[in-house]
């Protein structure tokens, strides 16, 4: 088998996905500490909202990344019941503060108890209001060392456009449901999947970043913010 990659042919060694090797992979990766697994107990028993939640093992990658990137400002878009924010904020310098944003306060009171419990509440703040209007209130020289975009799928390119200007040389923009359960894939996507079908393309084109995006639960894809004058 092989993989043709703008017009090179690599031997494809990409395996496919059964249930039994996910589960393999999930075995070999870090487990949920407790207060991790009191966040998911806690968002499971909202019913179908819970899968809002980003998947543990994303979480996993979000402390590595954190930690490798030394970020010391994060900002992420779509808080939910806070475990993304939990997340980096177990990867984050001492020092680092996350800025996450929610158009509700509806599940804040369960984020704020479980950054408690792990002695983050001080270095995540919660900002309440359409993303959109209050990330224009940023200061818009880069200082963020690290982004996560997780809201309404419709404004990803907005806050795209809105970040990516504040991120630092080298520092990085996570987007997730990149695959939107697959259907982002098809040129026949609708609503929330066309628009990440745009905003995947949008950043397919964009020459400020050099991006992957990974299979990893509904897909995920990490951009890293290219050095003016980088030479690709
Ligand atoms: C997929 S959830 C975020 C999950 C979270 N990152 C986690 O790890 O649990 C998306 C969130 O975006 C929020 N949201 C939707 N539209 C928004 C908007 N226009 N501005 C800010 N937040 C928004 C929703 O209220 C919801 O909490």
């Amino acid at each position: 088998m092989s993989v043709t990659l703008n017009g090179a042919t690599q031997v494809d060694k990409r395996i496919r996905l059964t249930p039994e090797i996910l589960d393999y992979v999930l075995t070999c990766t870090e487990q949920p500490v407790p207060v991790q697994q009191w966040l998911i107990d806690a968002t499971t028993a909202l019913g179908q909202v819970a899968e809002m939640q980003v998947a543990h093992e994303q979480a996993v990658l979000f402390t590595l990344l954190a930690a490798a990137s030394k970020a010391h400002r994060i900002v992420e878009v779509g808080t939910f019941t806070g475990y993304s924010a939990l997340a980096f904020a177990r990867g984050m310098p001492a020092e680092g503060v996350i800025d996450t944003y929610d158009i509700t306060d509806k599940w804040s009171s369960t984020a704020r108890r479980a950054w408690q419990e792990a002695g983050f509440a001080d270095r995540i703040r919660q900002h309440i209001g359409p993303a959109a209007d209050l990330l224009d209130q940023l200061p818009p020289e880069p200082a963020v060392g690290l982004v996560f975009i997780d809201a309404d799928k419709v404004s990803y390119i907005r806050y795209w456009e809105q970040l990516v200007p504040r991120v630092v040389d080298n520092g990085l923009i996570i987007a997730d449901n990149v695959l939107y359960a697959g259907e982002a894939t098809s040129v026949h996507a609708e609503g929330n999947a066309a628009a990440i079908r745009t905003f995947n393309e949008h950043v397919r084109a964009d020459d400020r970043v050099q991006a992957v995006m990974l299979p990893l639960a509904d897909g995920l894809t990490i951009a890293r913010k290219l050095p003016a004058g980088y030479r690709r």
